[in-house]
């Protein structure tokens, strides 16, 4: 198994790549690409860990080198928010730089699976299926927008507030990645009951929390360690399933359109990347609502990105 990591000496990049370089089954590759000069570094550093993974750094020039044979590539690169704003102020810097990132994947790994983490997810992932058609590659099975620190905040936070293990706890998180349209299902959550009041903060904490982390941070960027962890977990998740195991997880795909073109909801994962997208099941009233509210706002960021690609 062959992953590429695409801004791999960035906050998230190191934190991922590191992880990556304890977990990978052994006998895999790490490609690790950043335009940053310190990357060759960053690989031979994670090089001395001994496992059966065998890492390469590229820099600027080698983007090519870097993703020919890949199974799988994750893109964190891009600039991160500073507090005051949004996840769609990135957009301007960082749709070319995904769209520049996607060509060469469709030009040297054109099977791959592919995992957006740069921010505007919401839009970034519509650019990537643009750019991937243009080069008539696409495979909505195949490209994914990793809201994956989502569900592990919603995780934590409902362990946190009911006393329980946030391993014995799973809670489906549907919409998209950036405030209202994150959404939480935290009616499916099992053998815990919440108040209203409980389901209105939990909701609105696990739709801010990147802020939190921003303003914590203090313009010293956003999330990158617990977004690592989520980004290696949804990779683990994917390395799985090509190779033949079943494996559920919610991510940002194109599915069927009933809610919007590109929506976060469970899928089971396998040899194909997305095997089947699975029902959400029932929502709440409180959810129903969330959903209704949010839709038009989450269309609007997916017209942005499909326009960007002319
Ligand atoms: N999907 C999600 O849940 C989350 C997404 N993010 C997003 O991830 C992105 C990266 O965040 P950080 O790692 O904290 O930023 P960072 O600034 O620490 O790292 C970004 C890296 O990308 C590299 N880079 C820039 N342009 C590049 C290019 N054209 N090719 C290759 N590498 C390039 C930079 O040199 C840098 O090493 C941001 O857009 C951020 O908003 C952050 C947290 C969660
Ligand atoms: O909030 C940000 O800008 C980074 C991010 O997507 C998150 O932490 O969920």
């Amino acid at each position: 198994m062959k992953v590429a990591v695409l801004g791999a000496a960035g906050g998230i990049g190191q934190a991922l790549s590191l992880l990556l370089k304890t977990q990978l089954p052994a006998g895999s590759e790490l490609s690790l690409y950043d335009v940053a000069p310190v990357v060759p570094g960053v690989a031979v550093d994670l090089s001395h860990i001994p496992t059966d993974v065998k890492v390469a750094g590229f820099g600027k020039d080698d983007l090519g080198a870097a993703l020919v044979g890949s199974d799988i590539v994750l893109i964190p690169a891009g600039v991160p928010r500073k507090p005051g704003m949004d996840r769609s102020d990135l957009f301007n810097i960082n749709a070319g730089i995904v769209a520049n990132l996607v060509e060469a994947i469709a030009d040297n790994c054109p099977d791959a699976c592919i995992g957006i983490i740069t921010n505007p997810v919401n839009t970034t992932v519509p650019i990537a299926a643009q750019v991937l058609k243009k080069k008539g590659v696409y495979n909505k099975n195949k490209l994914f927008g990793v809201t994956t620190l989502d569900v592990i905040r919603s995780e934590t936070f409902v362990a946190e507030l009911e006393g329980l293990n946030p391993a014995n706890i799973t809670v489906p998180v549907i919409g998209g990645h950036s405030g209202t349209t994150i959404l939480p299902l935290l009616s499916q959550v099992e053998n815990v009951t919440f108040t209203q009041e409980q389901i209105e903060q939990l909701t609105h904490r696990i739709q801010n929390a990147g802020t939190e982390v921003v303003e914590a941070k203090a313009g010293g960027g956003s999330a990158t360690l617990s977004m690592g962890q989520a980004a290696a977990r949804f990779c683990l998740s994917l390395v799985k399933g090509l190779q033949g195991e079943e494996v559920i997880e919610c991510t940002y795909v194109e599915g069927d359109g009933s809610d919007a073109v590109f929506f976060a909801q469970p899928v089971r994962l396998g040899k194909n990347g997305v095997e089947e997208i699975l029902s959400y099941g029932a929502l709440s009233d409180y959810e129903e609502k969330c959903k209704k509210d949010m839709l038009d706002g989450l269309k609007g960021d997916i017209q942005t990105g499909l326009d960007f690609v002319k």
